[in-house]
């Protein structure tokens, strides 16, 4: 063993620390005794120096007696840039109202990672794929531990172990057992024909819009069409979303969207907001209340039917809903998911079922009336598929469907509701690129300019649905279009999400001929947690002519 004297390169040289290193090391050891004692992330990105003499060896490394400096990729380390800000209110304005095109701006302007406050709260982005895989691992490096810098800081619930609670703690371990098998792929295959339902029963309302000649709002209608899904399927409730054209969404509905609303307000405005006894913050506090209240209501109804426990697959194969599955699911020791956290864990499904779900189907509508020749051929493929009015949408079935598998990944890379899952940082650490990120940090790997990244995607705002066949494409980085998220804590729902719109749009599409109203730029909502389109109204009319099959 011999000490030798280590410091980051871009720091000072009295910063040198005494490291054991052992005679024997060869350099990838080397790299990695120094990334351990420097919590540097990337090991292989290490590199070594004595003044400006590059040490290339462990024996030239051994040999030097001045402390050496440590480079990352060739170069210093560094603090994570970003404007300046104005006093208290630091980059608000900057960043708000258009949130995504100031950021769009602001990683033009200052590269792959970019450091704004807002009103004393300082928040890290990135738009590159590889920094964004390694935030989501879920490491000695990140986790989601919601902090009080935490966008979900003011919805925090621990009991809920999904979405609004912290990793390493026994509610998420219980939740993550037991919620995902009734969302994984065969058991969301089985929930097809209640989707198609769903969507049927909405056309007696869209068929009264059409005869009235009226456009309407996509996104309400989308908002009660989505929610009426996820009320079926995850909680066993009617929502009755169709029973009249201006039927009004469901309480539960209304609360959830205005506690992400009032959510997203609260945040964006600082701590010491949030503890107001009144206004904004109170609201909050009371929509939560509430929709307690009816998710509790939900079970109670559904275990007074006496129901047989089942384990934990079989119960999501034969389950009519997740509430149903969750009172049987048992796992292999004979345990439940307990009864702490299971009205939680539904209220949080049910929110993320239908917020984002929503906010989906209305881009796709949005893609379908705005991007030409989109609706000619989406509209061709069923056709080709013996698709018609009567057809049983089948797992089977919508698997067979590529083009609308392409159209939907490409709504989604250009248009994706959420944008902002947020990791910690578990200690001050250096990534790569030499960039300084402190302990507790919160960093967010910023979905929409991670799938509009021009290093990343070739004319990144050409919505072509054709790029998902070039090779640039398939050998992407595994973290270039995560619209779920990735790693451990990546959504529990997409297959669900994904087998939901599958059935809808082919349905809608072969039933009306949809076209855009209004001229102008489409809106979104800056203070909604979720991107959705505020003023997209759309013409339904009723097809009364199709196209031929195409000729073989
Ligand atoms: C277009 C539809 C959807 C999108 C874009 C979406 C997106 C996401 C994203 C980005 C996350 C990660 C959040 C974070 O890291 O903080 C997430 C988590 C989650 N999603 Fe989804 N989601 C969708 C649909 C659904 C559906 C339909 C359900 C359930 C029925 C669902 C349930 C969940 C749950 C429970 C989590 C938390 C998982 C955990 O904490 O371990 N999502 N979703």
């Amino acid at each position: 063993m011999v000490v030798k004297h280590f410091y980051l390169l871009g720091e000072a040289i009295t910063l040198a620390r005494p490291i054991e290193v052992e005679t024997a090391v060869d350099y990838q050891g080397l790299q990695l005794l120094i990334a351990g004692q420097f919590a540097i992330v990337e090991p292989n990105g290490i590199g070594f120096q004595s003044e400006d003499l590059m040490l290339s060896t462990p024996s030239e490394i051994l040999a030097n007696e001045e402390p050496i400096a440590i480079s990352i990729e060739g170069k210093a380390v560094r603090e994570i840039p970003g404007p300046t800000g104005l006093p208290f209110v630091g980059n608000f304005f900057e960043v708000y109202p258009d949130h995504l095109g100031n950021h769009q701006r602001l990683f033009d302007q200052y590269g792959p990672i970019i450091q704004t406050t807002n009103m004393g709260r300082t928040v890290y982005h990135t738009n590159d794929p590889e920094l964004s895989a390694i935030v989501f691992a879920e490491s000695d490096f990140f986790t989601k531990r919601i902090n009080e810098a935490h966008p979900l800081h003011p919805i925090k619930n621990q009991q809920a172990g999904v979405f609004l609670g912290d990793t390493d703690t026994p509610e998420w371990r219980a939740a993550h057992k037991f919620l995902p098998p009734a969302l994984g792929p065969k058991a969301v295959r089985h929930y097809a024909p209640t989707m198609q339902e769903t969507v049927e029963d909405a056309f007696s309302v869209f068929d009264e819009l059409d005869e009235r000649g009226e456009a309407w709002n996509v996104y309400p209608y989308m908002l009660k069409l989505g929610a009426q899904a996820v009320g079926k399927l995850v909680l066993g409730m009617d929502f009755k979303h169709f029973s009249a054209v201006d039927a009004p969404p469901h309480e539960l509905v209304c609360r959830i969207a205005e506690s992400l609303e009032l959510n997203k307000k609260v945040t964006a405005r600082g701590d010491w907001y949030a503890k107001l006894p009144f206004g904004d913050p109170k609201r909050l506090r009371d929509a939560r209340y509430r929709i307690v209240e009816m998710v509790n209501e939900s079970i109670q109804n559904a275990s007074q039917n006496g129901v047989e426990d089942l384990p934990l697959q079989d119960a999501a194969l034969q389950a009519s809903n997740m509430i149903d599955y969750i009172i049987r699911a048992t796992d292999n020791k004979g345990e439940k998911l307990p009864k702490t956290s299971l009205m939680e864990a539904l209220v949080v499904a049910t929110g993320a079922g239908f917020t984002t779900t929503s906010s989906l189907l209305s881009w796709l509508l949005y893609s379908l009336v705005n991007y030409p020749g989109m609706q000619e051929r989406l509209l061709q493929e069923l056709i080709d598929n013996d698709i018609d009015a009567d057809t049983l949408m089948t797992a089977d079935l919508t698997d067979r469907l590529t083009f609308l598998d392409k159209f939907i990944k490409e709504t989604q890379r250009r248009h994706n509701p959420s944008y902002q899952p947020a990791r910690t940082a578990k200690v001050d650490m250096i990534l790569p690129g030499g960039y300084k990120l402190p302990e507790d940090s919160i960093i967010i790997p910023a979905l929409h300019h991670i799938h509009n990244n021009p290093a990343v995607w070739s004319n990144p705002a050409r919505f072509d649905p054709d790029r998902w066949d070039t090779a640039e494409v398939k050998n992407r980085h595994k973290t270039a279009y995560i619209p779920f998220a990735a790693g451990p804590r990546m959504c529990i729902g997409f297959n669900f999400a994904l087998q939901e719109v599958k059935v809808f749009l082919p349905k809608l599409l072969y039933r009306y001929k949809f076209t855009k109203e209004n001229d102008g730029p489409v809106e979104y909502d800056p203070m909604f947690q979720l991107i959705r389109p505020t003023n997209l109204y759309v013409r339904a009319e009723r097809r009364v002519k199709w196209p031929p099959k195409t000729e073989q």
